[in-house]
């Protein structure tokens, strides 16, 4: 079954009674009028009376409000997800906001750990290891005709939470649902897709509930099949699919890139869409300190494949704005869980090698371990901006703030590890640890601080700005491919609408209740970048932003006709 159910001209379905009530894309409740009752045999099976969608909306907002626990609020959405997406969809565009962090990060992660615990009802599909001579069998048995987002994962590296094998799913999930409230793609075209190829969390074998492969993960031989077979099942099953990556562990997140990259339209969120939002971000604070990026000495801490992604973006805009890339490259300092990837450094990966320091870059340096380690580096290389992606809470300790303080007036201070818990530093910390002179920006939503006498707004740094408006950007163009160009053209477009840059009050990014009208900007954007890459249609600018608006879902009810049979 498919549908684009938001347009104005009545839908036919063969669906009736209460296989209509159980199908939650065409389902609309209490909101059925009198003549499709009687039409589609509903007659009885709902309250008598009927209800607009806001009356629909006014009653579970008020049955929301009434669980204090943000978990409960996350099954409560999901539950109406799983029974009316229409009325999921426009509760959650009134309340953007509040909802966000409940159907997303930094609730979402939760979910992911209690996923077995929590479940209720199938979304998506869940492939199995065992099923992977069957792909096509499996895929056909998601009855949606038209797919045009699939978000994947194999649950291997959930935010910052580690392996969560099926709970993966809830990561999937969530980005979708994000896609539909931000960047319009009706729910009828995404799709879920866990890979479950097992998982190496004893918790999670040990946990009587876990509804997972009950086995370690598969060898890498064994996964690396299974991955080219699911890709080939997929272009078979729905071509035009957009296929984004999500949270794959580091040994696999790059490789699955690169192989697929330039065959089918396919990103890594983790890898591109981050470093797409922090480039994004750094270039509008950046431009709100008056200094361009190619002056910034920036260190990571967390060399995986966020940090390294991010790096590479950030040497790609740097020369664009005019230095040589060995002096970019000079400007950036990776920091891992052994020090400063540094030449000679052993058991790097592929894309780690482009990133390490040169041995005379540091023949200088005052250190006493193997390699410098984070605080040598915030003494020796005087950064003036520090992001986190490392997963691990706290390691942005006093004394390392306090240090990249003391060389740079205004420093760039980026924790973007999630969920909340695992964040480097809070931002009050480092708000405080700076004496309130600092630009910060997390990767989940934090409330504002306030700091002697003044309200710091922090603005949440997450992919989540750039892939909705990748994906609408790439469906209303065709695009064939997701190129690096495409996404420096969606980190531009983000920096050039920061309301802080811009006027020198708000946020460095636009508020999430935005972020529709933002996605469309980078749809158009990325779409014109595509054309002229010769990766898409060739459309001027009123038909291609015509095609955006037509490819906008809403969440409003169609007026159904019943079809025969
Ligand atoms: N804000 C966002 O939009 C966004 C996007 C992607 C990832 N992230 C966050 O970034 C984090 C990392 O994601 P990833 O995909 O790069 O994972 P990853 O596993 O590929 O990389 C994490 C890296 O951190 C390193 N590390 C661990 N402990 C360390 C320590 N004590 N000191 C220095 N380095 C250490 C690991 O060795 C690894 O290389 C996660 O918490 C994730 O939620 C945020
Ligand atoms: O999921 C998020 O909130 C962002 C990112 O993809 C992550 O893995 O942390």
């Amino acid at each position: 079954m498919s549908a684009i159910i938001n347009k104005k001209r009545p839908l036919y379905t063969g669906y009736a009674g209460s296989a209509l009530l159980e199908t939650p894309l065409l389902n609309k409740g209490s909101a059925f009028t009198a003549e499709e009752r009687a039409a589609f045999n509903l007659t009885g099976l709902l309250p008598p009376r009927y209800e607009t969608i806001e009356e629909q909306v006014s009653r579970c907002y008020q049955q929301y409000r009434s669980f204090d626990d943000a978990i409960n609020k996350h099954i409560y959405l999901r539950a109406i997800q799983d029974n009316n997406e229409t009325l999921f969809y426009r509760l959650v565009q009134q309340h953007l906001e509040e909802m966000l962090p409940i159907i997303y990060t930094p609730t979402v992660g939760d979910a992911c750990e209690q996923f077995s615990d929590i479940y209720r009802s199938a979304r998506g599909l869940f492939i199995s290891y065992q099923d992977r001579y069957n792909l096509d069998d499996v895929l056909r048995n998601a009855t949606k005709a038209k797919v045009k987002v699939i978000v994947v994962t194999d649950g291997e590296r959930v935010l910052g939470l580690g392996d969560q094998g099926i709970g993966g799913m809830g990561i999937s999930i969530g980005k979708l649902s994000l896609y539909t409230a931000c960047g319009g793609i009706s729910p009828a075209y995404t799709l879920p897709v866990m890979l479950d190829v097992g998982t190496n969390n004893k918790k999670l074998l040990d946990d009587p509930m876990y509804m997972g492969l009950r086995q370690p993960r598969v060898a890498q031989d064994e996964y690396n099949e299974f991955i080219e077979l699911f890709i080939a099942a997929v272009q078979r099953r729905w071509p035009e699919a957009i296929i984004q990556f999500e949270d794959f562990a580091q040994p696999n997140a790059m490789p699955i890139l690169q192989r697929y990259r330039d065959q089918v339209r396919c990103f890594n969120d983790d890898i591109q869409g981050t470093a797409a939002v922090t480039v994004g971000t750094l270039l509008a604070a950046c431009r709100s300190k008056g200094v361009p990026l190619h002056q910034q000495k920036v260190v990571f801490v967390g060399a995986g494949s966020a940090g390294c992604g991010i790096a590479e973006a950030i040497i790609s805009q740097m020369v664009a704005e005019g230095i040589a890339e060995s002096q970019a490259r000079s400007q950036i300092y990776m920091v891992d869980r052994f020090g400063l990837l540094t030449e000679g450094m052993p058991d790097l990966r592929d894309f780690q090698q482009a990133l390490q320091q040169s041995a005379a870059a540091i023949a200088g340096w005052n250190f006493s371990g193997d390699y410098p380690s984070l605080l040598d580096v915030m003494y020796c290389a005087q950064p003036t901006v520090l992001i986190g992606v490392s997963g691990q809470a706290g390691l942005f300790t006093e004394q390392i703030i306090r240090a990249i303080k003391k060389g740079c007036e205004l420093p760039i201070i980026f924790p973007l590890s999630n969920p909340s818990r695992q964040v480097e530093a809070t931002p009050e910390q480092v708000i405080e640890w700076t004496d309130g002179q600092v630009i910060v920006a997390t990767g989940s939503p934090f409330k504002p601080v306030h700091y002697q006498g003044r309200d710091y707004l922090i603005t949440q740094c997450n992919n989540s700005y750039i892939f909705p408006g990748i994906g609408l950007g790439v469906i209303a163009a065709k695009a064939r491919l997701i190129s690096d160009e495409m996404l420096r053209s969606a980190s531009e477009t983000l920096a050039a609408n920061s309301p802080l840059a811009n006027t020198g009050k708000g946020g460095l990014l636009p508020p999430f209740t935005e972020l529709a009208a933002l996605s469309k900007k980078i749809a158009f954007a990325v779409a014109r970048v595509a054309m002229q890459q010769g990766l898409a249609l060739e459309l001027d600018d009123n038909a291609l932003q015509q095609r955006i608006e037509d490819n906008f879902w809403r969440p409003e009810y169609r007026q159904y006709r019943r079809t025969s049979n």
